[in-house]
């Protein structure tokens, strides 16, 4: 099985002219002063539109967490070594990772993807496995994964999400190097140069982090024939990120609301983006990390992060954060009331 871009099926927009001035008009009516709300405004007219209604109820909130590992981790391109992804998913699972606990706190439920680590977990509530291999090979090489395992990942992200109830998807991911192919993804699609595109992952010294670049650097131009979104999404990696792209694509297509964590799911819509550029209106990004090339990302997909706190964590950690500015901006528009119904005075 093969994937051509014109296999994906298209995505509507969202855009509803009067459903947006309904909204605006419900905001403005709402007892503050004109706008007030700022971007929580902004956020409520979004979730209105995704969701197709004047008073939008987020329900049954997912956190989908995909993991895999990278043939390209063994070139030193990250300060952890690749045992760490299937270990952290048995964190996930267990309750322990910073996602497990934000997830808890927020009452998102909490589902992790096998998509190809290096050692499998045992079977168990949570765990979902779609492994395409025991990682992917190594992209200096040889592209991360054919275009068969590209297209089966993009296939189980879609399946996996068709699977789970409510509106809302929050993605995560895990996977040791994955910041390469984030960047490698990043630089092929919007040709900015690669230095631009890389940082220092889980925590690069300055030295390692000049040699990922130089990795990397050589990386594309062993793949220069990879130039369409999907070529390079096989050629670059990995397993996770492509069954995140599936997720989107799926999630868009039944209208969720996708809430995106940080450099690496980013990267996740950005392919989708290539191949369905209306997924990016069902998109928050609910942060900025400091991977620098998450800035670069998220300008060119035209989305504004809801926080900036630095965080560089991934797993879904930082858009399970946002979570309650989402509830609010929802909570604004059914619950508040109106000059009208609370007798206030409107301006002057
Ligand atoms: O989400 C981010 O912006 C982010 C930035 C840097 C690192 N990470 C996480 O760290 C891992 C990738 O970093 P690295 O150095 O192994 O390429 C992977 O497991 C990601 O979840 C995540
Ligand atoms: C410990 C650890 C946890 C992570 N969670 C997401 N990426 C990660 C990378 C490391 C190294």
């Amino acid at each position: 099985m093969t994937l051509q871009a014109a296999d994906i099926p298209p995505v509507p927009s969202i855009e509803d002219p009067a459903l947006r001035q309904r909204l605006q008009a419900r905001l403005d009516a709402k007892t503050k002063p004109l706008g007030a709300l700022g971007r929580l405004e902004q956020l409520a007219l979004q979730i209105g539109q995704v969701l197709g209604t004047e008073a939008p109820q987020l329900h049954a909130p997912q956190m989908l967490v995909c993991a895999a590992d990278h043939g390209l981790a063994a070139r030193g391109v990250s300060a952890y070594p690749a045992d760490v992804t299937w270990q952290m998913v048995r964190n996930f699972l267990s309750g322990g990772a910073a996602v497990s606990v934000l997830a808890r706190q927020h009452g998102l439920a909490l589902t992790v993807v096998d998509c190809g680590v290096l050692q499998p977990t045992p079977p168990q509530p949570g765990l979902v496995q779609r492994r395409i291999a025991a990682g992917t090979a190594d992209a200096l090489q040889a592209p991360a994964m054919s275009a068969q395992q590209c297209a089966q990942a993009i296939a189980n992200g879609r399946e996996v999400v068709r699977g789970l109830p409510g509106n809302a998807l929050l993605l995560g991911e895990m996977g040791i190097g994955n910041s390469s192919s984030a960047a490698l993804l990043l630089a092929r699609l919007s040709g900015q140069d690669i230095d631009a595109c890389t940082g220092a992952g889980t925590g690069l010294d300055a030295q390692a982090l000049a040699r990922k670049r130089a990795v990397l650097r050589e990386v594309l131009a062993v793949h220069a024939q990879a130039r369409t979104p999907l070529q390079a999404l096989a050629a670059f990696g990995g397993f996770e990120i492509a069954t995140l792209v599936g997720a989107v694509l799926q999630a868009a297509q039944e209208r969720r609301l996708v809430v995106l964590d940080g450099f690496i799911a980013s990267s996740a819509v950005l392919v989708a983006h290539a191949l369905a550029p209306q997924v990016v209106q069902r998109c928050v990004a609910a942060h900025q990390s400091a991977e620098p090339g998450h800035a670069l990302l998220l300008r060119l997909l035209g989305l504004q992060p809801l926080l900036q706190m630095d965080l560089r964590l991934g797993e879904g950690s930082g858009a399970a954060l946002a979570w309650p500015l989402l509830e609010s901006a929802c909570r604004i528009l059914s619950d508040m009331a109106s000059f009208e119904s609370a007798g206030v005075s409107g301006p002057a």
